[in-house]
């Protein structure tokens, strides 16, 4: 693993951040960036320890339960005591473990501002490290803008902090990264002439849009026939795409479960936790998991639809190969993708390679393929699924009156009552079926005894 540690390992930087200067963090995917912040920040919590001593921001929610999860492995033998605050979890339980004063927070920039808005039983004020992983992410103005509540969270921490920013892709926002990081900041970038790890072999596939869906039943089928332990991520563009995806894949029996933005956040747990475990062999993602997500089985990453930035190919492709482990990437391009390809090459500076495929294996399951994704697309249009549509739904019950979170409250109310009578259904079922099938085995042991005490008679 090229980046050891800024803090405490490596001998050209040995205790870079004992110093006190800011840093920023720039190295390949998967080389241990988690651990170089970690360690150092271990070492001076050791030193004083007191709550709260550091804030960690990361985009995502799974990304925030990794880093601390990092946190508590590392800082075990301190007794460290950590806090997750992110969205989609209970903000009143949140509340109470950030009075209670842990020594390191680590949180998703919008519920953190939210905290910060709404309550004033803790304090960033005596913060020491503010780390934010994944930095360029958090400042992207992308489909979702961090800005305002990172401006709510900067005001809140004293300007006298250590700022640590990290990222495999640093180098493209460098200036606006600069304005966060004040005391002369130290920028460490991993020197390479790829930016992707040697390790990484990647592959591209060049397939007209609609046979796209054939191509990828074909790879995942091989690579179910040649290897006993696989498993693959799988990037799609859109949360509806994923979720197709994932319906079609489990109509061909493909163990696989689907990780976006729109499912609920315990969903989300437990579709990376059944992926993780390696039940579940293909996880299908939008890239609410390109980013920082180390898992170390992974062996393929498939990118279903070409990235459209280079950066976000950087990440995706990032999901394998990590901590000097091979891996592979298959990139599926249309014709009119062709020029994200060559951008992505320019950037990576390596140039992909056509990965070969047996085109008649392909065809001979073309049709089923399509009929099947149509009949999922159909089940899904039944559903309330769409992202559009449960927009559209938000503004038609405003402008009918009616509050649509309250509205939602009482849907999920009802379909638990419903869950719960079907449950009770099913639990009716299965007593009477186990009354039949006592019946049936005593019925079937009289007949046994019957038979034998009379074969008895005749032998006397
Ligand atoms: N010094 C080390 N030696 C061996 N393995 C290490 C070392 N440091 C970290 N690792 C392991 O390497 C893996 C990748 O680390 P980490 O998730 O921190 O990578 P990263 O650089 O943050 O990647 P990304 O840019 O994708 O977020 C982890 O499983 C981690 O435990």
């Amino acid at each position: 693993v090229g980046l050891c540690t800024l803090g405490t390992c490596s001998p050209g930087h040995s205790g870079l951040l004992h110093t006190g200067r800011d840093c920023m963090g720039c190295a390949k995917t998967g080389s241990g960036k988690t651990a170089a912040f970690v360690l150092p920040i271990l070492q001076k919590l050791s030193e004083d320890p007191y709550g709260i001593f550091c804030l960690v921001v990361t985009p995502t929610r799974e990304l925030a339960y990794q880093i601390a999860e990092q946190f508590r492995v590392l800082g075990k033998p301190l007794g460290l005591k950590d806090c997750i605050i992110v969205g989609g979890m209970d903000m009143v339980a949140q509340a109470l473990e950030l009075s209670r004063k842990p020594h390191v927070v680590i949180a998703t920039p919008g519920r953190l501002a939210d905290h910060l808005r709404s309550s004033n039983t803790f304090s960033l004020r005596k913060i020491k490290f503010l780390v934010l992983d994944e930095a360029d992410r958090l400042l992207e103005q992308g489909c979702t803008d961090f800005t305002k509540d990172l401006e709510v969270i900067l005001g809140a921490v004293p300007a006298t902090r250590q700022t640590l920013l990290f990222s495999a892709t640093l180098t493209d926002t460098l200036n606006e990264l600069k304005s966060l990081a004040m005391n002369k900041p130290f920028f460490w970038e991993s020197q390479a002439e790829v930016r992707t790890v040697d390790e990484l072999v990647q592959r591209y596939l060049l397939v007209p849009e609609k046979v796209k869906d054939a191509y990828l039943v074909h790879l995942i089928q091989t690579f179910q026939d040649e290897h006993e332990d696989w498993s693959i991520i799988i990037f799609t563009s859109t949360c509806k795409d994923c979720q197709i995806l994932n319906m079609m894949l489990k109509q061909f029996n493909f163990p696989s479960v689907a990780l976006h933005s729109m499912m609920k956040q315990k969903q989300r747990f437990a579709a990376l936790a059944k992926f993780k475990s390696s039940v579940f062999k293909i996880l299908i993602a939008t890239d609410v998991a390109s980013r920082g997500l180390d898992i170390p089985t992974v062996q393929v990453v498939i990118n279903h639809n070409t990235p459209g930035l280079p950066k976000i190919y950087i990440h995706r492709v990032g999901r394998t190969a990590r901590a000097g482990r091979h891996g592979l990437a298959i990139t599926l391009v249309t014709q009119y993708d062709i020029h994200l390809v060559h951008a992505i090459e320019e950037q990576i500076k390596t140039k992909l390679q056509e990965f070969s495929v047996e085109e008649r294996a392909v065809l001979s399951i073309l049709t089923q393929v399509n009929v099947t994704r149509r009949e999922c697309e159909i089940k899904l249009e039944a559903t309330d699924f769409d992202e559009k549509k449960e927009i559209n739904k938000r503004k038609q019950m405003i402008l009918e009156g009616k509050d649509p979170d309250l509205e939602a409250k009482r849907k999920a109310e009802l379909a638990k009552i419903k869950k719960k009578n079907k449950q009770f259904r099913a639990r009716v079922q299965q007593t009477l079926q186990e009354k039949k099938q006592l019946q049936l085995k005593r019925k079937l042991q009289k007949k046994a005894w019957r038979q034998q005490r009379q074969a008895a008679k005749e032998e006397k």
